[in-house]
Parts: C-alpha cells; sequence; structure tokens
C-alpha cells in the first residue's frame, strides 16, 4: 500500500476570470473550485483513480481541515489524519484567458511533537511505500522527513522543494523534482535536456536511488541504477497545470506498484500527467483513457556524453 503524506495541505481555490482587475476594479469570476490539495493528497486522489492502494495522512486543522477529511471521504479515497491546532491553508490559482498565476499561504505553525503523532499514524498503516509531498509548515524543518524515512523499513519517495532535496539525508527510493527545484538542489543549470541529466545524476550521486524530474512542455526524465530516459509530452490542451507533477509521481509510482519496469512507468506518469493538466484544479479526470495513450508517449535514452 501507498501512503501519502502532505505535512502542509492546502484547499485549493480555482477562480477563472477574463482578465486580472486593474487596481481598485473589481474582476467577476466565471468559474471557482474548491478542492481538497495538497501534493501527497493529490497523489492519492489520482493513486484511487488508477486502482492503486492507497491511504492519506498528514496534518490537518480547524474547519478547511474537515474540508478535506471530507472531500476526500466523499471521493472514496482513504484517509488517517493528524488533528493540529492551527488552520489548514487555502491556496489560489487564478486562470485568465492566457495566464496562470498560483498564491500559496505558509501554513499554520506546527509543533515537533505533531510529528511523533504522524509516526504512530504511519507505523499503524504498515505501508510499503511513504510519499512525503509538498512544502513544510512553520514550526518543521527537513528533520522531520527524514524522520519518516527513518522510522520503519518502508521506501520513502519524496517530492518537495530543492532547498529540502539538498538538505535530506537519509536513504530515500525516489525523488520528483521539477526544473526549478533541481537547479535549486542541485546549484547546476537545468536550461538543457542535457544539463538536467547531469543535475539528475548528482541528486542521484546523493543517494536519491530513482530521480524522476518533470520538465513541464519538454516531458519528463528518469534515471535509476541501470538506465537514464526521457519521455516526450503529448499534446494537449492545457487548462492549467496544477497538480501536473503529482499526477505524473502518481502514474510513475502506481506502474512500478504493479511491477512495471521503468521505462514504461515513466510512460505511464506522462500519459496520466498530460490528462490532468486538461482539467482545472487538482479536479481528477477519468483515467482510463490515460492507459490507452500510454502508448503514444515516446521515449529517448541521451545521447552518449552526458553523464
Ligand atoms: O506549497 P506547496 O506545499 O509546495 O504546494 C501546495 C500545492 O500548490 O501543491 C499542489 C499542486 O501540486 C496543490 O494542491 C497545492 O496548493
Amino acid at each position: 500500500m501507498i501512503l501519502t503524506v502532505t505535512l502542509n495541505p492546502a484547499v485549493d481555490h480555482t477562480v477563472g476570470v477574463d482578465s486580472l482587475p486593474e487596481s481598485g476594479r473589481v474582476a467577476r469570476a466565471n468559474d471557482a473550485r474548491i478542492d481538497p490539495g495538497g501534493k501527497g493528497i493529490n497523489v492519492s486522489k489520482y493513486l484511487v483513480e488508477l486502482g492503486t492502494e492507497t491511504v492519506a495522512t498528514g496534518l490537518v486543522g480547524d474547519f478547511l481541515g474537515e474540508f478535506i477529511r471530507d472531500g476526500l471521504a466523499d471521493g472514496r479515497i482513504e484517509s488517517d489524519f493528524v488533528e493540529i491546532d492551527g488552520r489548514t491553508r487555502l491556496n489560489t490559482t487564478v486562470l485568465t484567458e492566457d495566464a496562470e498565476f498560483k498564491i500559496n499561504h505558509a501554513g499554520p505553525t506546527v509543533s515537533e511533537r505533531a510529528i511523533d503523532d504522524l509516526l504512530r499514524t504511519v507505523e499503524r498503516n504498515e505501508p510499503d511505500t511513504v510519499v512525503v509531498g509538498g512544502s513544510l509548515p512553520p514550526g518543521l524543518d527537513s528533520d522531520a522527513i527524514d524522520r519518516i524515512s527513518r522510522a520503519g523499513e518502508w521506501e520513502t519517495v519524496v517530492d518537495v522543494g530543492g532547498d529540502r532535496l539538498a538538505e535530506l539525508d537519509a536513504s530515500y527510493a525516489l525523488c520528483k523534482p521539477n526544473r526549478e527545484e533541481l537547479a535549486a538542489a542541485t546549484g547546476q543549470p537545468t536550461r538543457t535536456l542535457e544539463e538536467c541529466y547531469d543535475a539528475v545524476a548528482q541528486l542521484r550521486e546523493r543517494g536519491y536511488d530513482r530521480v524522476v524530474a518533470s520538465l513541464g512542455a519538454d516531458g519528463a526524465i528518469m534515471a535509476t541504477p541501470d538506465d537514464r530516459f526521457h519521455a516526450a509530452a503529448l499534446e494537449t490542451d492545457v487548462v492549467d497545470t496544477v497538480g501536473a507533477g503529482d499526477s505524473l509521481l502518481a502514474g510513475v509510482l502506481s506502474a512500478l506498484d504493479r511491477g512495471a519496469p521503468d521505462r514504461e512507468a515513466l510512460r505511464t506518469g506522462m500519459a496520466v500527467a498530460s490528462r490532468v493538466v486538461s482539467v482545472p484544479g487538482t479536479d481528477i479526470p477519468p483515467l482510463d483513457d490515460a492507459a490507452g495513450s500510454i502508448d503514444r508517449v515516446s521515449i529517448s535514452s541521451p545521447e552518449v556524453g552526458s553523464r
């Protein structure tokens, strides 16, 4: 079973406006939705849709935390959260005709004691894999993630900021940076595919067994102990990119969980992510049609010369 841990969940508010208002003017939203969110929670949402067993845990508080619990229950997504004193945050995405703006709150202040409660929750669920996703709320540092990795026999996967990737020192089965996080984690440029391969190789040398880097319209690359390859993005009408990285990760993990080879896992992730960017916010589209597009994802290996 894959247990996802979201230490700083969010209610995602997505609004559509024709254009951003000038100062002092009111923009009338033409579309709005609220979804339970946060990176680990999103991974669980997509895993359920992909038919992979998962439980979502993390730290939630107050009425927005309640909204997340209820929203997941309504979507038949199993959860086992730790209640905290603070209030879960509200993050906002504003979509205009041709642009996407995202505003994320820092989140409530959390004490290190919440991690003790969380570790008991993780152990009780007996996961094979633990996915820690998203930012840390004020009061916690990278040590909280290392503690989760070291607390049991499970494999730990991280989808966290580049600065965190640079700090973590427990053992990790996989990490999933985006291009900016890859650059921040390694201090390397990541403009070209070749530079991205070099940065990914550095992360592997630092102890991340597999690295999956999401590169937006440039697709994604994966490096494993035996291989490296690139998956091209599918042509899609993009509504917004919120949840793209989470769905890529869910697709990869779902395929690995059923024993698929790494190449197939990256293809699956890319097909799922291409489907998810075609719907607003972190809405969960039916993903059975993503399975049909896996064969359309082309995979290639890097030129000899890059590490
Ligand atoms: O502030 P963080 O934790 O880095 O990211 C949180 C977040 O932007 O990530 C998800 C999309 O990946 C959203 O559901 C959520 O609002």
